[in-house]
């Protein structure tokens, strides 16, 4: 890989010519797409790095790629420069079977005219690639492999594409690394890097720390993009949604598990807050809180007509939170993990508990995402998490939830000294914002799911809040 290999490449936006077509179609149906439902109008090349060279077999061709598309509603009438995505394409002149699902198309025209383009996270040889540039702290043109000079990364690791669903894609090397390649892009730091890295710095056993990553300095942009972060393979780890599903099946008890899951919340809450600012949340941010969420609120009943006989009920949770705070009630908030439900936890094959995906939720901006925010927000995640779980569960299991749901904030008090249950009002209010965000995501993306956000809308605006 050299410098002059990738100025070749990023000197062509020709390359679209060849790309564009099939990348148009290919895009709108991958999972990790952002603008579902608006087709693609047009791309339009942000950088383009070889990383294997353009003369040999499989060429490897890393991408970043902005999707343009009509405006949708919810952007209003304001002009969208379009969502940039990170590709790595492959290019072969025939793509074996084994690769078959990784197709992208055959492109007509341009320089790529008559080869086969792919997805190159399914080829081992191509994802390969990726690790030995972390494991030599490459730099290819505008790319940086960087890493920590602490974890070695040896050769030979093979590896495989993860395969169960996720918002980015990620890639297994010899169940020793796991690499994530972050798709929807955007310049500044990811926390999904910051905060493990800040984490294991810490000396704080409940994330993988980051072994590596890869970031882009772009011209024209001040801030660096994060791209992909490997860290090391929890191996033989279960996830929490896949074990709490497993003990109700069972009817067995999951106290202790839940106990566990809230000392380990608390456990990075604490090193968090010992390492990032804290701030005070008074009047003024708390009633912005609690008009954001009831702008949310307004926004999911419009759009699902379910939620509106509720509407008035749940309304009365925020504006209770706002008339809480006119008292003179201040909070404390610092940086949090920002989407935390049981999918997000891993426990080991010797029963430790890890967090994972910092990324924090996908559709708000960064900016939004790296506030200090009060940890409660993080405890109604989770409780959200044991509530769909029972409520999954045939028949549904209230009191199993009930019952981990005491637990997990038992634990968390253990750890952080404090019982986030000494604050209902805005644990109430967190709780009732994500179920609200619940019922719109369900409705978008799996209806048949609906019912279960549903049943804790019911509870919520009645006034139960166990
Ligand atoms: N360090 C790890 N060890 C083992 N498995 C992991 C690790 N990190 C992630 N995973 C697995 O990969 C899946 C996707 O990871 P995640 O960070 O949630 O990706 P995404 O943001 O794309 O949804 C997780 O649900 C988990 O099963
Ligand atoms: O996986 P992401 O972090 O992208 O989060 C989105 O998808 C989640 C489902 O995969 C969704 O979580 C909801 O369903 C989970 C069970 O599948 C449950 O454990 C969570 O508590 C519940 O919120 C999440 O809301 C959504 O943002």
């Amino acid at each position: 890989m050299s410098e002059a290999v990738t100025r070749a490449a990023s000197q062509r936006p020709s390359l679209l010519t060849s790309l564009g077509p099939p990348l148009r179609e290919w895009l709108p149906r991958q999972r990790w797409f952002a603008g579902k439902g608006r087709p693609v109008t047009g791309l339009s090349l942000v950088s383009a790095t070889d990383l294997l060279p353009p003369g040999g077999t499989p060429r490897l061709i890393h991408l970043l790629v902005r999707a343009h598309q009509p405006d949708s509603p919810a952007r209003g009438a304001v002009s969208h420069p379009g969502d940039c995505y990170q590709l790595l394409i492959g290019v072969r002149e025939v793509l074996p079977p084994r690769l078959a699902p990784a197709l992208i198309g055959r492109p007509e025209k341009g320089p790529l005219a008559g080869r086969t383009v792919y997805e190159a996270l399914y080829d081992p040889r191509a994802a390969a690639v990726l690790l030995k540039a972390i494991r030599t702290r490459a730099r290819v043109g505008r790319l940086r492999f960087e890493g920590d000079g602490h974890q070695r990364i040896r050769g030979g690791l093979v590896p495989r594409r993860l395969t169960s669903e996720q918002s980015n894609s990620s890639v297994i090397y010899g169940d020793t690394f796991i690499l994530k390649l972050l798709r929807r892009i955007v310049p500044g730091i990811n926390p999904d890097l910051e905060l493990p890295l800040v984490l294991s710095r810490e000396g704080c056993p409940r994330v993988p720390a980051p072994t590596g990553w890869l970031r882009a300095d772009l011209d024209g942009v001040d801030d660096p993009y994060i791209l992909a972060v490997l860290q090391p393979y929890v191996r033989g780890a279960t996830d929490g949604w896949e074990l709490a599903l497993r003990e109700l099946a069972k009817s067995e008890d999951f106290t202790a598990e839940a106990r566990a899951l809230g000392r380990a919340t608390a456990e990075v809450h604490r090193a968090l807050a010992h390492t990032l600012p804290t701030v005070t949340m008074g009047h003024a941010q708390i009633r912005a809180l609690a008009d954001g969420m009831a702008r949310r609120l307004e926004a999911a009943a419009q759009a699902v007509p379910a939620l509106q006989p509720y509407a008035p009920a749940l309304h009365s949770v925020f504006e209770e939170l706002t008339a809480f705070a006119a008292e003179g009630r201040a909070w404390t908030a610092q940086r949090i993990h920002g989407d935390l439900h049981l999918g997000q936890c891993l426990r080991s094959p010797s029963g430790e508990w890890s967090l994972i995906d910092f990324e924090g939720e996908p559709s708000k901006s960064l900016a939004e995402r790296r506030m200090p925010q009060p940890t409660v927000r993080d405890v109604a995640g989770m409780l959200r998490s044991f509530d769909y779980a029972a409520h999954s569960a045939v028949p549904p299991a209230p009191e199993w939830a009930t019952a981990c749901r005491a637990a997990f904030c038992s634990g968390y008090t253990v750890s952080a000294g404090r019982d986030p249950r000494t604050d209902p009002v805005l644990l109430r209010a967190y709780e009732t914002d994500k179920a609200v965000y619940e019922v719109l995501y369900e409705a978008r993306h799996r209806p048949d799911w609906l019912p279960v956000p549903m049943a804790a809308i019911r509870r919520l605006s009645a006034g139960v809040t166990h």
